[in-house]
């Protein structure tokens, strides 16, 4: 979810999916079951794919600018893509996605030692909407340093904490060169004090366990949302599809890529863009016999800058889509959105 915070400041506590799973039922509670139609878990065309960006290009100063054009493509038409040679390490990403299997392999007892406390936004649960999620989760705010709230770190499994710490210190780094690139292929100067921000920026993550579910065609994992972050950085713990994003009217799975991370834009970055880059709107499918694991770090500018269009991309003929805010109006609305109106649609002029 884009932010599960919203869900859980008015969070009921709903059992854990994965000790449902356990017990092997053959049909699902009525109240995991979605009425709006069969969800289809095969994209209706399959040569559909989600573009791949190679970091290393957009580096290097001679193949920079034909990768620019190929991330202002991806950005434009689909709103996400696939990140390789991003500079993160394969050891670090391992290391993470052990650490996160690790926890969710643990008794149903040992995880509620780090659960979400009445009041708190933090820990491990689940996020619940209106209908429920085939989904447990532990979701950590990790940067600023003083977002943290450390009682709700696992300390089990035992290298947890360091694990998390410093993938989210690679997350923050990955976030200012992909900001910077995502701002030139865009045509815009990104600004130091933007740069910055994302150097100072909030960073949040989400851990998502999606147990095996005996009737995937009528649960989702998640619900379709947009990401409220600037940039969301998805990695996969496996080789089992269950992301899709809506691209043209179909769901497309975003393919697993070994040491790929999928970077998909945020409403954030829709209204710095003026609407030219989309917040896709996505969600997660479940399956029938396998369990899935996905580490989603959201990452957001410093709470001290507006959020508003690139001055640059506004001119005559170019009048600005969205509206200016400061970062605490960004998200007092979005805290304050009726689920049955569009957020982003209240940002637009
Ligand atoms: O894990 C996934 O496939 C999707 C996760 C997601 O969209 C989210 O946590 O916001
Ligand atoms: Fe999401």
């Amino acid at each position: 979810m884009a932010d599960p915070t919203t869900n859980l400041e008015s969070s009921l506590q709903v059992p854990s999916v994965q000790e449902l799973a356990i017990q092997r039922p053959d049909q699902v509670p009525p109240r995991y079951i979605r009425e709006d139609g069969e969800i289809e878990a095969c994209p209706s065309d399959s040569s559909l794919r989600v573009p791949l960006i190679d970091m290393a290009k957009l580096v290097n100063a001679e193949t920079r600018a034909q990768e620019l054009q190929k991330l202002h493509l991806a950005c434009s038409n689909w709103g996400v893509f696939q990140l390789v040679n991003h500079g993160v390490s394969d050891e670090s990403l391992d290391k993470m996605r052990d650490q996160v299997e690790r926890f969710f392999e643990l008794p149903f007892k040992e995880k509620m030692r780090w659960a979400q406390r009445p009041g708190t936004l933090q820990g491990y649960g689940q996020a619940f909407v209106t209908k429920l999620d085939w989904n447990d989760m532990i979701f950590l705010k990790t940067q600023p340093i003083q977002n943290r709230n450390l009682d709700l770190w696992p300390q089990n499994p035992p290298q947890f904490r360091e694990s998390l710490e410093r993938y989210s210190e690679e997350m923050r780094e990955m976030a200012s060169s992909v900001v910077k690139f995502i701002c030139m292929a865009l045509g815009v100067e990104a600004s130091k004090l933007l740069l910055e921000s994302f150097e100072e920026g909030q960073y949040n993550i989400r851990m998502n366990c999606f147990p095996p579910c005996p009737e995937p065609e009528r649960v989702l994992g998640i619900v379709p949302h947009a990401d409220n972050s600037a940039i969301t950085f998805l990695l996969e713990c496996g080789h089992l599809p269950g992301l899709q994003v809506l691209n043209d009217g179909k769901w497309v799975f975003v393919q697993p890529i070994e040491g790929a991370i999928v970077v998909n834009i945020g409403q954030i970055f829709e209204v710095l863009s003026n609407g030219i880059y989309k917040a896709p709107v996505h969600r997660a499918v479940v399956n029938k016999l396998k369990e899935r694991l996905s580490i989603v770090t959201f990452c957001y500018p410093s709470p001290c800058v507006d959020i508003a269009p690139f001055e640059n991309l506004i001119g005559e003929g170019n009048p600005p889509l969205y509206k200016t805010m400061t970062n605490a109006e960004y998200f007092h609305k979005f805290f304050n959105r009726k689920l049955e109106e569009s957020f982003i649609d209240n940002l637009k002029m």
